[in-house]
């Protein structure tokens, strides 16, 4: 089996997207590459095929035709991340708002300490995010308690989208049930490996707001996570999670 593997779903990430591939390749740990392209207009695709030259067999794309959601980009690399045997698969933002020095932590908080689901939290240690609006801090550190007020979810940050699993995790959920784009589906997986018993661990983590390119998050986001935890309960209390005999 292949060890480790970063997903990096982009979309108009041509300011950050050489410097951060750059950084991981960099890290004292192996890790590959896959970035999950939505065709970007600005070009951010060309660039990475660009850098597959040097970083060749380690440095993967998948580029899909439209803005597809940050939720199926990331299902689409977590299933490219299983078809290609890899033990540990990553989340990670393409901005810098995740340390890609965090990588390690959170992979020896898997690995290494036997936990399944390791998740880089901005709140498990009071509040450590930079550079946000006061509105926003407050915005995410509540919808984090109403997630957990709701869903008995044990978990201080929620809505986080900075994580490391083991394969396993990925394999006994099914992907194909999850729609959600946004902070709904980083919301979901975290209750869906809870609910099927795996062993989730919060590593803190400063979280540090881009300062290239632009967030994506929209409305319509923000309002499928208000309604997508009550789905979500609502669901649960239909559903059996025994995880499937090994
Ligand atoms: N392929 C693809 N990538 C996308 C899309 N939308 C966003 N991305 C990529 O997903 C990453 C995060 O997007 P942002 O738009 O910067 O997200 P954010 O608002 O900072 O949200 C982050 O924090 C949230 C918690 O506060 C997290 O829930 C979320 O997953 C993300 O980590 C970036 O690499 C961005 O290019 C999309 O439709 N398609």
């Amino acid at each position: 089996m292949k060890e480790r593997i970063v997903v990096i779903p982009t979309f108009n990430e041509i300011e950050n997207i050489e410097a951060i591939i750059r950084k991981v390749f960099s890290l004292s740990l192996p890790f590959d590459m896959l970035i999950v392209d939505d065709g970007s207009p600005d070009g951010t695709a060309l660039k990475v095929k660009e850098l597959q030259q040097e970083f060749s067999g380690r440095l993967h794309l998948e580029e899909r035709k439209g803005k597809l959601g940050l939720g199926t980009a990331y299902i689409h690399g977590f299933k490219y991340g299983l078809r290609n045997g890899y033990q540990y698969l990553f989340e990670m933002d393409a901005d810098f708002s995740h340390n890609p020095e965090d990588l390690v932590r959170l992979y020896e908080a898997c690995a290494g300490q036997g936990n399944d689901v390791a998740i880089g939290s901005r709140y498990v240690t009071g509040v450590n995010v930079v550079n946000w609006p006061m509105s926003r801090v407050l915005m995410s550190y509540f919808a984090s308690k109403y997630v957990r007020f709701i869903t008995g979810l044990p978990i201080h940050d929620t809505t986080a989208g900075f994580k490391c699993y083991h394969h396993r995790v990925l394999e006994v959920i099914n992907l194909d049930s999850i729609r959600f784009v946004g902070y709904a589906f980083q919301i979901e997986m975290k209750f869906l490996a809870w609910k099927y018993g795996f062993r989730l661990i919060e590593v803190p983590i400063i979280f540090t707001d881009r300062t290239k390119g632009q967030s994506k998050m929209s409305k319509g986001i923000f309002k499928e996570a208000i309604l997508g935890v009550l789905r979500i309960k609502l669901k649960s209390l239909f559903t059996n999670y025994r995880q499937p005999a090994v």
